[in-house]
């Protein structure tokens, strides 16, 4: 499976964690295989404990690969640490920096964890402290930050080294807009810097806005694996779904049922897969009811409708 252009290749990855004696050992990670091209932004989805923090760790070196194995840029990881510790950089779930040290501080202390000439290190602070918006902050004691900046710092942290491939985990929890709009446009920034994305999210929005690849992880596998167009493209269908200001009476449930259209609510409906003749036709039917349409949305499924319809055609298959 192995491509040129593919700047990491994961192949057969599976990872145990050892639990209490007599308790079964966790399966986190079972026969992962999967590629990403250089430069690619690659967005990593699944439900709670999937397994998308312990596929970052083995991807990182942060924890020891099992079996399987991960080329990064055509070495295998785990012979390759000192490498990858240059070209590589990670933003992780938890919070990684000395609480009590200014945002200055830290950012002087990581900096210094990697061989840089004086005018090249600064260089890297003011990229990480412009990119990051951390300019009005700097004497601030990391600790007294709000989360939104606690995040920042972490993510400017990771950008000292300016890395080929940056890792994220969850980046965005529990941040304010503003925040979150500084990490997203840093992110964005680095990626159209040819910098490689490897993101993990349970905002929907941000991945689609972000990446341009997407796995799906569920119960320690793989279970999709596509670029975002093709992903959408392929079961986002055009859909149409509209919200009426009241109920909808019984023979326009019918009419719609004829139409293939799904109830979601009384007052709401969705067909998928609709032309734009038959959609005219609904519209028209519609009208003819003589029913209030609050809303109505034409379009491409979104990457959530896309995620969801995904991980219930595998819990069906299992
Ligand atoms: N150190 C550990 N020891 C034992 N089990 C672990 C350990 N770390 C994770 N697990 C288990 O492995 C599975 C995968 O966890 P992981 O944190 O990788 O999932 P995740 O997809 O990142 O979840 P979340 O979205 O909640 O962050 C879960 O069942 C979790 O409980």
């Amino acid at each position: 499976m192995s491509n040129q252009s593919n700047f990491i290749v994961v192949d057969d990855l599976s990872h145990t964690y050892s639990t209490q004696r007599k308790l079964t050992p966790k399966h986190a990670l079972q026969n992962i295989s999967f590629a990403i091209p250089k430069g690619a932004s690659f967005g990593l989805l699944g439900p709670n404990g999937a397994g998308k923090s312990t596929l970052i760790s083995l991807l990182t070196g942060m924890n020891k690969r099992q079996t399987g194995s991960i080329l990064i840029d055509n070495e295998p990881a785990d012979q390759a640490g000192k490498k990858l510790k240059s070209i590589s950089a990670i933003a992780p779930q938890d919070l990684a920096f000395y609480p009590r040290l200014t945002v200055h501080e830290n950012l002087l202390f990581f900096a210094g964890t990697y061989a840089l000439k004086a005018d090249l290190r600064k260089e890297r602070i003011d990229f990480a402290i412009e990119v990051c918006d951390l300019d009005a902050h700097l004497t601030s004691r990391a600790e007294t930050l709000s989360g939104g900046l606690k995040r920042r710092l972490n993510l400017a942290i990771a950008l000292l080294n300016a890395p080929e491939i940056l890792y994220l985990d969850e980046p965005t929890v529990g941040i304010d807009a503003r925040s979150r709009q500084t990490i997203l446009n840093a992110i964005q920034r680095m990626h159209a810097n040819g910098c490689t994305i490897v993101y993990t999210s349970h905002y929907m929005e941000e991945v689609e806005a972000l990446c341009d690849h997407v796995a799906i992880i569920d119960n320690g596998k793989l279970i999709a694996n596509n670029t975002m167009s093709a992903f959408l493209e392929k079961a986002g269908r055009q859909s149409l779904k509209v919200t009426m200001a009241q109920a909808l009476p019984s023979y326009a449930i019918d009419e719609l049922a004829a139409r293939r259209a799904k109830l979601l609510s009384p007052k709401e409906f969705i067909i998928e897969g609709l032309q734009s003749a038959p959609m005219t036709d609904v519209i028209k039917l519609l009208a003819e009811m003589g029913g209030d349409v609050e809303q109505a949305h034409y379009g491409k499924s979104k990457l959530e409708d896309v995620y969801l319809d995904i991980l219930k055609q595998n819990e069906a298959q299992q």
